[in-house]
């Protein structure tokens, strides 16, 4: 079997506060191939984020890895010397967030930031980078490139800005690019424009992708394999056309049926998951999706395993199995 080009395995990421330390994401284990795109989909707040921030040692200061390895080319990322990792950030590894307004240096002209990556991880001259960042803002589809790289993020509309953080993280062809949500912070129509550029930039490039959202129509658009995350832990993974063909765990089946537009869910009223994601998540034992749960019953209390059900689709519920044969009668 191929090696995967990211392996994360049991990852559980804490934060400390003055009111004590709380695990957000527990035991959480998933993998990358090499040309493939995973979606990585889930309700707000569930620990998408923070498991690749923390892959990327980009979380905050009072953020911290308790546990768990994240293989990349033959290293550990979570315990890799710093520098060591900064080598690797932005050169094998990128990423793209949903707000560049936030990601980019007010300070320099964009132009300027891309250049800095091509020099610092491509030893490039400050020419030839400079040339290379032209090419890279044309390719995102930024219109004049040259005068657009002199520009400051702030005089460049929300989706150019979204298009020079793409250039960025594209700039050393990165053998995996993760993308948490990179169309959030924009308008629909630009929105559309931009994940057009991001799988045509998949297509072109054969590249490893984590894409981040909460949206499942651009899940099923995008995906070759989702992974569903509920409450710090994945709960469903299965490949794209199995997971929306057949969902298994009752929260990604309320998620589909929450999510309009999708074809398989034509026949399926609209509805709303009932109750929220319970706010100290960490402490329960149990299934997490228990308490908003129709078929919820006492099994449900103790620690739910992930088993394979049919080739390739993982289920952390130990009813999933009995309730499709059901609906199969
Ligand atoms: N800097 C931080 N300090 C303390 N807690 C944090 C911090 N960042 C995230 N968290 C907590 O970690 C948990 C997971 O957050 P995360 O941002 O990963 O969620 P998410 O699924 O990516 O949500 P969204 O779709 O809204 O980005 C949440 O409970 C959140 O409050």
């Amino acid at each position: 079997m191929e090696e995967p080009v990211l392996e994360v395995k049991n990852l559980r990421v804490g934060f400390r506060s003055d009111f004590g330390e709380r695990i957000v994401t527990d035991d959480v284990c998933f993998h990358i191939n090499k040309g493939e795109m995973l979606g990585i989909v889930g309700e707000s707040g569930c620990g998408k984020s923070v498991s690749c921030l923390a892959v990327m040692g980009l979380l905050t200061a009072n953020g911290y890895v308790k546990q768990g390895q994240a293989l990349f080319d033959g290293k550990d990322l979570l315990s890799i010397p710093e520098k060591e990792l900064d080598r690797i950030r932005g050169k094998d590894l990128s990423m793209i967030f949903q707000d560049a307004l936030a990601s980019l240096n007010p300070a320099f002209t964009v132009g300027n930031q891309i250049t800095e990556v091509l020099r610092k991880h491509l030893h490039m001259t400050k020419k030839e980078a400079e040339k290379r960042a032209v090419v890279l803002l044309h390719q995102v589809g930024i219109p004049d490139p040259v005068s657009a790289s002199r520009r400051y993020p702030n005089e460049l509309s929300g989706g150019m800005r979204q298009r020079v953080m793409i250039a960025m993280a594209l700039s050393c062809s990165p053998k995996l690019l993760i993308a948490d949500e990179p169309t959030t912070a924009l308008d629909v129509t630009i929105q559309a424009q931009i994940m057009q550029l991001i799988q045509k930039i998949r297509d072109d490039l054969h590249m490893s992708m984590i894409l981040i959202t909460h949206d499942i129509g651009l899940m099923a658009q995008m995906a070759d394999r989702v992974m569903v995350m509920y409450a710090g832990q994945f709960i469903e993974e299965a490949d794209v056309f199995e997971l929306f063909r057949n969902p298994l765990h009752p929260y990604t089946r309320a998620l589909l049926a929450a999510a309009p537009g999708i074809d398989d869910a034509k026949d399926r009223k609209l509805a709303s998951i009932r109750g929220t994601v319970p706010e100290t998540y960490w402490d329960i034992t149990g299934c997490r999706f228990c308490g908003r749960c129709p078929y919820a019953q006492e099994a449900c209390r103790e620690k739910q395993e992930m088993p394979e059900l049919s080739a390739g689709h993982y289920v952390r519920c130990c009813r999933a199995g009995e309730l499709a044969k059901k609906e199969q009668k």
